[in-house]
């Protein structure tokens, strides 16, 4: 059994997409129920209401006619033209009889039959009562006859085995409280009889419409094409149902507002039924009944992506959820204009009969309701209706409660409106722990209210009614909550220079593996550097980043722009590496981390610059806002932050620290004087090799020393600022204000003054190094200076650092953090480091 809806069946191409679709089931028997094509219903009822108001309705008649019979000329192209047949039918014989091909008019006679009956119906339309009801309910009908026919002959028609089947000749239907009810009995002898008369392999059936006990042609109510299929399937009875429609299945939640939604591979029929009717709008709510009755496995594809299996929906599920698919939650839904009626009064406490009395009162007004809630005190009682139906509801209630309101024992009855409600539904959620905790910590994360909650003793649907304002953010985040590692961070990358694309390089390798090892699912959605940015809300390959910034030369960075993209509501966390040297963007860090993005960076600026804003930054982290990680600000990838910081969480004293802190003037100093080479050919080459700062006179200056000096005392609580540092400065005088391309060009005045300055130290037997120092007095230096050929200071290599912390448990024999201190490699690895230990902080989920 299969069924087409109306957008499986929107176009010619599309009924040619529905017969391939078919012939690759290899069932002995097929039978399908079509729906009428995509729009035709809604015309058809606009059609009914010009009618009846007396507008000119002829046009869109004309419109809908021309769009089956093209239909039906692209279908059977040997036949003669919609254009010839009618002018023909209008008496134009001639046309007729230029007509070079043979007449074949079944089809295209079948359907202006149709739409002639349809005009009369319309022209003749009854002003009111029955008569009209049943005109309209007759005409809502026609578009399944239409679409059944044009499917029959796009299959070959009868020569190929397809009968048609109009449902009317054989579905008894009876109209019920809560919709169609089947006669199971008259309907199964009346297919019996009809399929005696139709010797048929295969069957397309009108989806929609029936018969009710008179004879009369009714409907299944709007989108009862499913209901249809799902009957069908049980009075054929078929081995399985497959309802073809334009998703990929029963998703997560609506796509539309979740980009993350996933595609359920199985849920149980209750689920279906649960999110069906909370708003899954793939199928309709009585859709599942006979086929559940029968086991019959239902199986929701997309025609237009036939190779996605879709979603099966059977008597179990899917039992074994997988890491992080949602845990025994299966999906999402949100049903929208609802509006809070709730009766509270201190006379209602311990009395028989008041939800009763309640209730009984919506039904006599006419109000559907949706969810209800009471607290335990039964000082008020609560429901959910339709908007629409709100103030009708507390009219019935107030009337109900008249008595009590006059006598002051009832204080009245309260309508909130602009309400949504967003329900978790799972089989699996029976007797498991912890699901209401995770909804209620991803709506608290999104700082959601909730106004109500309900859950019924079947655990199977956990709902909260919540204001409509929070209605996208609160499902992405409930979403978030079931879907994603908790270790979900949203990444945005400023500055993929040295360090930053050696960080692209570094994750595009490692992060892959990352999810499945430890479910830190670390997903790149913005780059940004001084010349543009990209942003995605998909994850963005690492690898393909720069090509991706490059290529996105339209938008120019916006910081605030940026870090909004970033913390993105239906990613649980988000986080901005900063790679940059930039000061600008330090200023941003307060706001982000008061935001609650995280922020990790090697950039030195905020951890040295102006006092105001490191003392910013500091409050935005106690308060629990985002984390600040900046390791690599000093030593690279070395752990001296955490080793201080170590230190002082264990209640240890620092005396002082003192050693090497620039890779780049260990490895300036360890080179020269080796070989023949000045000074500014090493310089350049550090340049070339990654270890200088963007501006290398930031390192040879002592400037960026001064800097990591500097973040050390504070993070050991000292308030100590750049310019209380004593700073020697390699760099001469005349260049200081030099443009940095003048600056290069002219390096080579370092070298005569370097050389002297080395010569004199040799002569001594001593080596050059650049050392800095905290002492306990708070005084902070740094600069060149010779030391003895034994120093542990001149037993390094290449870009070392060596950081020597005294302190009071390390008085004698001072701790020491020592190793490579520059370059792209480390400095990336430093800055991956403190991005997992945030993301490896944020919390596993049971
Ligand atoms: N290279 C190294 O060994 C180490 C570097 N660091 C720090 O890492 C940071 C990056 O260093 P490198 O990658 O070597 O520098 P780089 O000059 O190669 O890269 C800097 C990047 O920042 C971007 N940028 C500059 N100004 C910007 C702005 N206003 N807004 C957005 N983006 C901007 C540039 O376009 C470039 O992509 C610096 O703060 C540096 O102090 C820290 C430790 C070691
Ligand atoms: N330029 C710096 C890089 C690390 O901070 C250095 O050489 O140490």
């Amino acid at each position: 059994m299969h069924k087409f809806g109306g957008s499986s069946l929107a176009d010619v191409g599309r009924f040619r997409s529905a017969c391939a679709l078919l012939d690759d089931d290899a069932a002995a028997h097929r039978v399908v129920v079509a729906s009428a094509m995509q729009g035709t219903t809604d015309a058809l009822l606009a059609l009914i209401a010009d009618a009846h108001r007396g507008s000119d309705w002829m046009p869109a008649w004309a419109a809908l006619r021309s769009r089956h019979l093209a239909v039906a000329d692209a279908l059977q192209p040997a036949q003669r033209t919609f254009a010839s047949l009618h002018n023909a039918r209008a008496g134009q014989a001639e046309a007729l009889a230029a007509a070079e091909t043979p007449v074949r008019p079944g089809l295209h006679e079948a359907l202006l039959d149709g739409f002639d009956a349809l005009r009369n119906e319309l022209a003749a339309l009854p002003a009111d009562g029955e008569r009209l009801e049943r005109a309209a309910t007759r005409i809502q009908g026609y578009g399944e006859l239409w679409s059944s026919l044009l499917l029959q002959a796009a299959l070959g028609g009868t020569a190929a085995g397809w009968e048609r089947l109009d449902a009317r000749e054989v579905l008894v239907v009876h109209p019920g409280e809560m919709g169609a009810g089947v006669d199971r009995e008259q309907s199964r002898a009346r297919l019996h009889a009809w399929r005696a008369r139709n010797r048929g392999r295969d069957v397309v059936v009108t989806g929609f419409i029936a018969r009710d006990a008179h004879g009369e042609a009714t409907t299944l109510g709007r989108n009862g094409s499913d209901y249809s299929a799902s009957i069908f399937a049980d009075l054929f009875d078929a081995d399985a149902l497959t309802i073809w429609t334009d998703v990929d299945g029963v998703l997560s939640a609506d796509p539309r507002l979740v980009p993350d939604a996933v595609c359920l591979p199985a849920i149980s029929y209750a689920e279906a039924c649960e999110l069906a009717y909370f708003g899954a709008r793939v199928l309709h709510p009585q859709t599942l009944a006979p086929v559940q009755a029968r086991g019959i496995p239902v199986r929701i594809r997309n025609t237009l992506r036939p190779q996605a299996p879709g979603t099966l929906i059977c008597a179990d599920g899917d039992a074994t959820p997988t890491a992080f698919g949602g845990g025994p939650v299966k999906g999402l839904s949100l049903v929208d204009d609802l509006a809070v009626l709730e009766l509270t009064g201190n006379g209602l406490v311990g009395v028989p009969g008041i939800a009763e009395r309640l209730f009984a009162a919506l039904h006599g007004a006419g109000v559907s309701v949706t969810m209800i809630s009471q607290g335990s005190s039964e000082h008020s009682i609560c429901c959910v209706v339709r908007a629409g139906q709100a103030e009708r509801g507390r009219d019935a209630i107030r009337a109900a409660f008249a008595d009590a309101i006059a006598d002051g024992q009832a204080q009245g009855v309260q309508v909130t409106g602009d309400i949504c409600v967003l329900a978790a539904v799972g089989d699996g959620m029976v007797g498991h722990h912890g699901v209401a905790a995770r909804l209620f910590g991803g709506l608290a994360q999104a700082r959601v209210n909730v106004r109500a909650i309900a859950q019924g003793a079947s655990e199977r649907n956990l709902s909260v009614a919540i204001a409509r304002a929070d209605a996208t953010r609160a499902l992405r985040a409930a979403h978030a909550a079931f879907w994603l590692s908790p270790q979900t961070v949203s990444i945005g990358l400023i500055g993929p220079g040295n360090v930053g694309r050696t960080l692209l390089r570094q994750l595009a390798e490692v992060a892959p593996g990352l999810r499945e090892r430890s479910g830190v699912d670390l997903r790149l959605r913005a780059i940004g550097n001084s010349r543009g940015m990209t942003l995605d809300h998909a994850a963005i390959a690492p690898a393909e980043a720069l090509d991706r910034l490059g290529a996105d030369s339209a938008q120019t960075l916006d910081l605030d722009a940026f870090a909004a993209h970033v913390r993105a509501e239906h990613l649980p966390h988000a986080m901005i590496v900063d790679c940059s040297a930039s000061d600008a963007v330090a200023a941003k860090y307060p706001e982000w981390l008061a935001a609650g993005i995280h922020v990790v960076t090697p950039n030195k600026h905020a951890g040295s610059g102006d006092w105001a804003r490191y003392a910013a930054i500091a409050a935005a982290r106690r308060a629990g806002g985002g984390r600040f990680l900046y390791e690599a600000t000093v030593g690279a990838g070395l752990p001296v932050i955490l080793t201080l910081r170590n230190l002082l969480d264990t209640g240890d004293v620092l005396h002082g620290i003192d050693g090497m802190l620039s890779g780049t003037l260990a490895w300036l100093f360890n080179s020269y004087g080796c070989s023949s080479r000045p000074f500014s050919a090493l310089v350049r080459e550090a340049r070339g090799l990654g270890y200088t700062e963007p501006d290398p006179r930031d390192d040879l200056s002592g400037l960026d020393v001064a800097r990591k000096l500097v973040i050390l005392a504070r993070e050991a609580g000292r308030e100590l600022s750049l310019d209380d540092v004593e700073v020697e400065s390699l760099v001469p005088e005349s260049l200081r204000q030099a443009s940095l391309d003048e600056f290069l060009a002219r390096l080579e005045e370092l070298d005569a003054p370097m050389q002297a300055r080395l010569d004199a130290a040799h002569a001594d037997g001593c080596r050059l190094r650049h050392l800095a120092r905290l002492g306990e007095d708070g005084r902070a230096s740094v600069g060149v200076v010779a030391l003895a050929a034994d120093h542990a200071c001149c037993h390094t290599r290449l870009t070392d650092n060596l950081v020597q912390f005294r302190s009071a448990r390390y008085a004698d024999n001072p701790l020491v953090v020592q190793g490579p201190g520059a370059g792209p490699e480390v400095t990336a690895a430093g800055v991956f480091g403190d991005v997992l230990a945030i993301a490896q902080s944020l919390g596993a989920r049971s």
